[in-house]
């Protein structure tokens, strides 16, 4: 959604890769170099397919503390990780990599820490009657464009890295790279 709305003509492809098992080999990383890693092997990945494309991995994880988030399964984990987040501030890492040829030509990854106000139960519980299925699509169980907004007291960071994809320093680099129009 982000790329299409930015104007870039591209093709999306998912990557055959086991991400839990490439975290399993990832234990005591940090969660931005998590999201790093599975960010280039997806790209890489694809890029095996697809000879000198300009492929673009993307990955996001999510963590408060020593607890890395991964998306909801059910209206209950949405509700206990939101009443985890409550009065705390998370970090969500969003990594990008460019690969051509198997090469990584450019890699990155930008963050962002959201402080949820204290929420009570009560409001959760009223928040997920209300939102519905949209929490199973973000790690978070909100979406910040929609509905999710009210969670935030405070956000450091930017608008797409939260979304999922650090857009400014990915067009720059596409652009670089004369992907694009500069
Ligand atoms: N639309 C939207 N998506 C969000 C938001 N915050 C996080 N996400 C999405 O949540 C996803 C990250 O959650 P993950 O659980 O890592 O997603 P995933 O990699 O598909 O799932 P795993 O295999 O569990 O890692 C990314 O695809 C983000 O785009 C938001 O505010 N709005």
């Amino acid at each position: 959604m982000l790329m299409e709305n930015a104007g870039l003509s591209f093709e999306s492809r998912a990557a055959d890769i086991d991400e839990r098992q490439i975290e399993a080999g990832l234990v005591g990383a940090s969660p931005d170099i998590v999201a790093l890693t599975l960010a280039k092997a997806k790209a890489l990945d694809v890029s095996r397919h697809y000879p000198s494309a300009i492929v673009i991995g993307s990955d996001q994880t999510m963590s408060l503390d020593h607890r890395v988030y991964h998306k909801p399964k059910s209206r209950e984990e949405a509700r206990e990780s939101l009443l985890s987040l409550s009065d705390r501030t998370h970090r969500l890492n969003s990594a990008v990599a460019l690969v051509r040829d198997g090469e990584t030509l450019w890699e990155h990854v930008a963050h962002a820490d959201l402080t949820v106000r204290p929420l009570s139960e009560i409001f959760v519980d009223r928040y997920l009657d209300r939102v519905g299925e949209t929490v199973f699509g973000s790690v978070g169980a909100y979406q910040l464009e929609g509905e999710g907004i009210q969670l935030f007291s405070r956000i450091e960071g930017d608008y797409f890295t939260i979304l999922g994809l650090p857009m400014l320093p990915l067009l720059d680099t596409l652009r670089a790279i004369g992907a694009i129009d500069g």
